[in-house]
């Protein structure tokens, strides 16, 4: 029997470090690891690369894996020095500390002109926005920045060994979220990095071809083939093959409502991020910042585990007696509101309970996903199949409030670790082109089964009378 080619799939995303090791041909799973990262919002990118080295050893390491790519968080900002070290810790996509420089680079240039450029309305996620903090308010540090890329970028280059800012490396679906890069023409527009950094003698990562081979490890005892990677909800759906007229939700650290189509989006609004996807086509998004962690935070007040959670919020009725909460518990970004704090309404003697509070958060975090649904139908964009992922949709309380929040059907595939499976797929794909042009490997997609919807439109309602009443972080 001959033994089959393994590739790797990492996903390096907020909350932890997940390696997948698959067969190339057939995409069985065959190990698998993963390594917390540290919490907050500015992270040294040493953290993310030792994540990866404890996940890598934990699925059994990768001296007999053929090809190996990196999804990863999108946005954020890594900032190296001439000799390739990090300037200072990486600002990640949910930092909001550059939401006044978002809304004074919209101010300078009009939200069409970056729209029409970029695919995309600045918010604090954007790279762009942190370029034009840290030129304010960390002067000394912007004059030594000699490169600046993004998490999946940084870890693709550390795989390959190199120390070079000129060996940097990303695609165009993670190029696409920096704010500076033109996903309709597939090129940089560093006349926008000069504007909002003031310079723009800095290195960018080169934009690979979604099937280049982008260098070989020279780490892990491996000579594995490197994939160009992805950003996280890129690679997630290259796993789950989507295909016109698919959506998919995300329920992980972001809340994310996205989409493939075949041409680029630009949303005046600013509501949906033309995002470019990983196989050269288009990937329309809507995020929120306040998805799983909302969740995290109501569990650990209330003392319970996630089980009991999802108990609780499943033993009182839709829409919580009235209890409604407005979870902007770190900013919003959609809405763009990176300073509003959450607010709780509604309080009656009969709701302010544990249960009422389990499922009001549930309720939250999908009218969150809710708006973004609303915003991706507003661009024109069909809301045919839709099929949720991310660490939260292990809840059945996810998995039954939300077709009923939504009103929608959604199929839920099996939980696991799709941003990390499309990595993978990639890396198969990028192997099996190394003979010339080849198809995406045809590994099956998983759907799930569906679950069906029971309405309950009064849920939305009722958010969207109290999501207006917050008040600003002081
Ligand atoms: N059974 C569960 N119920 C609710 N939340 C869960 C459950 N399992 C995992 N999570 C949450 O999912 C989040 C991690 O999701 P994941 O998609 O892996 O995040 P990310 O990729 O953004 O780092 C954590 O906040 C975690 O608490
Ligand atoms: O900023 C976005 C999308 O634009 C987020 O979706 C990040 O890419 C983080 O993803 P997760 O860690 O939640 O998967």
């Amino acid at each position: 029997m001959t033994t089959p080619t393994l590739v790797a799939g990492i996903d390096s995303s907020t909350q932890s470090c997940k390696v997948v090791i698959r067969e190339a041909e057939s995409g069985a799973l065959v190990r698998s690891g993963s390594a917390p990262h540290p919490a907050g919002t500015q992270v040294d990118p040493e953290a993310w690369w030792r994540a990866l080295q404890v996940a890598v050893e934990q699925a059994g390491g990768l001296a007999d894996v053929a090809a190996v790519s990196v999804g990863g968080q999108q946005h954020g900002m890594v900032t190296l020095d001439e000799q390739g070290r990090p300037i200072r810790p990486a600002m990640l996509w949910n930092d909001n500390s550059s939401g006044q420089a978002a809304a004074d680079l919209v101010e300078e240039l009009g939200a069409e002109r970056w729209a029409r450029e970029t695919g995309t309305v600045p918010v604090a996620s954007i790279t762009a926005t942190k370029l034009r903090w840290l030129a304010e308010h960390e002067p000394e540090n912007a004059a030594r920045v000699a490169a600046v890329c993004l998490p999946h970028d940084y870890l693709t280059w550390r795989l390959r060994g190199s120390t070079a800012i000129g060996d940097l490396v990303t695609d165009t679906s993670d190029a696409s979220g920096t704010g500076y890069f033109d996903a309709s023409r597939g090129a940089y527009r560093r006349e926008l990095l000069r504007h909002a950094f003031g310079r723009e003698d800095i290195v960018l990562p080169r934009v690979a071809a979604p099937t280049e081979a982008v260098g070989e490890l020279a780490t892990f005892s491996s000579r594995a083939v490197l994939g160009p990677g992805a950003g996280d909800n890129a690679s997630a759906a290259l796993a789950l093959g989507l295909g016109p007229g698919d959506v998919l939700l995300s329920v992980g650290t972001s809340g994310v409502v996205c989409a493939v189509v075949a041409d680029p989006v630009a949303d005046l609004t600013g509501t949906v991020a033309g995002f470019a996807d990983a196989t050269g086509h288009y990937l329309p998004l809507v995020a929120t910042v306040n998805c799983a962690q909302v969740l995290d935070a109501t569990r650990s007040l209330l003392g319970v585990d996630v089980h009991q959670l999802a108990d609780l919020a499943l033993s009182v009725p839709a829409g919580s007696d009235g209890l409604t909460l407005v979870p902007y518990l770190q900013g919003e970004r959609t809405p763009n509101l990176p300073n509003a704090t959450g607010a709780l309404h509604g309080i009656t003697l009969e709701n302010y309970t544990p249960a009422h509070l389990a499922r009001a958060a549930f309720e939250a975090v999908v009218c969150g996903l809710g708006v973004g649904i609303d915003a991706v139908r507003a661009v024109g964009l069909e809301v045919g199949s839709v099929r949720m992922v991310g660490g939260a949709v292990r809840s059945p309380a996810m998995r039954e409030i939300a077709p009923s929040v939504l009103g929608i059907d959604i199929a839920l595939p099996e939980p696991g670790e799709y941003v990390a499976d499309g990595a993978a797929r990639q890396a198969a794909w990028v192997l099996a082109s190394g003979a010339g042009p080849a198809e995406l490997p045809n590994w099956s997609a998983p759907v799930g089964a569906t679950a069906t919807a029971t309405p309950a439109p009064t849920v939305r309602a009722a958010y969207a009378r109290a999501a207006p009443h917050y008040l600003d972080r002081q």
